[in-house]
């Protein structure tokens, strides 16, 4: 069987945890870890005291994960109608649901695109799209695998200052020391295992040394 992560033992209290380290190193593996999207070929993950294993939907309705690309997410033709498809599950009927959608798209800026094509979006706005559609399910930890990768600096500076800013707590999957620098731990994972764990300062340093030293 292929391993992708070795040993890895590690428990998240932080606010803002930041995964960094080189392509391929497992970062993406691990926060996959924290949704359920992956699961533990050995040993176990917990969260909120949840087993991922035992109980993944209630896990996926802790933990919203964001990819890199919106267009894994992003399903319906219009904004309105995608947000609308997030709040499925709140209870509310198909009116309240498109109220609720177009003041969650009002939030984050989109809510003149609410109508329009998802694909006239740039990316910068689908991925603010596909983030609000993310937090519209009420999670309390979100999880961003690289979401600034395809984005040019003011939206990465727009994403990165929204999931920073977020009351839920934030496993920030990232290859932008920057946005990493900003969070309140940092965790440098390198050949599948964990290489550095601590304060930003001193784990972007430990990643630059690995990488050049
Ligand atoms: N389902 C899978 N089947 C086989 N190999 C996999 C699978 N998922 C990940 N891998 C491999 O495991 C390794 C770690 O992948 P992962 O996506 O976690 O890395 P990453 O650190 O997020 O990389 P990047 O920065 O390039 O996104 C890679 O070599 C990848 O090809």
């Amino acid at each position: 069987m292929l391993r992708i992560l070795g040993p890895v033992d590690l428990t998240l209290t932080e606010h803002r945890v930041a995964f960094i380290g080189s392509n391929g190193s497992g970062k993406s593996t691990l926060a996959r870890l924290v949704n359920g999207l992956v699961t533990p070929s050995r040993g176990t993950v917990e969260v909120d005291g949840i087993d991922v294993t035992e109980d993944a939907a209630a896990v996926r309705r802790r933990v919203g994960f964001a990819f890199t690309d919106p267009e894994a997410q992003l399903v319906m033709p219009t904004p309105a109608e995608d947000l609308a498809l997030s709040l499925r599950r709140s209870g509310a009927d198909k009116a309240q649901r498109r109220a609720m959608a177009l003041a969650a798209l009002a939030e984050h800026g989109l809510e003149h695109l609410a109508d329009t094509s998802v694909h006239a979006l740039s990316g910068g706005q689908k991925q603010m799209l596909a983030l609000a559609g993310v937090l519209a399910t009420g999670p309390r930890i979100v999880v961003a695998d690289e979401p600034t990768t395809l984005l040019d600096l003011r939206n990465t500076r727009r994403i990165g200052d929204l999931l920073l800013g977020l009351e839920q707590r934030l496993v920030l999957v990232t290859h932008d020391l920057d946005l990493a620098a900003r969070c309140d731990r940092v965790v440098v994972v390198e050949d599948g295992a964990v290489a550095y764990d601590g304060a930003p300062d001193d784990a972007i340093a430990h990643y630059r040394a690995l990488v050049a030293p």
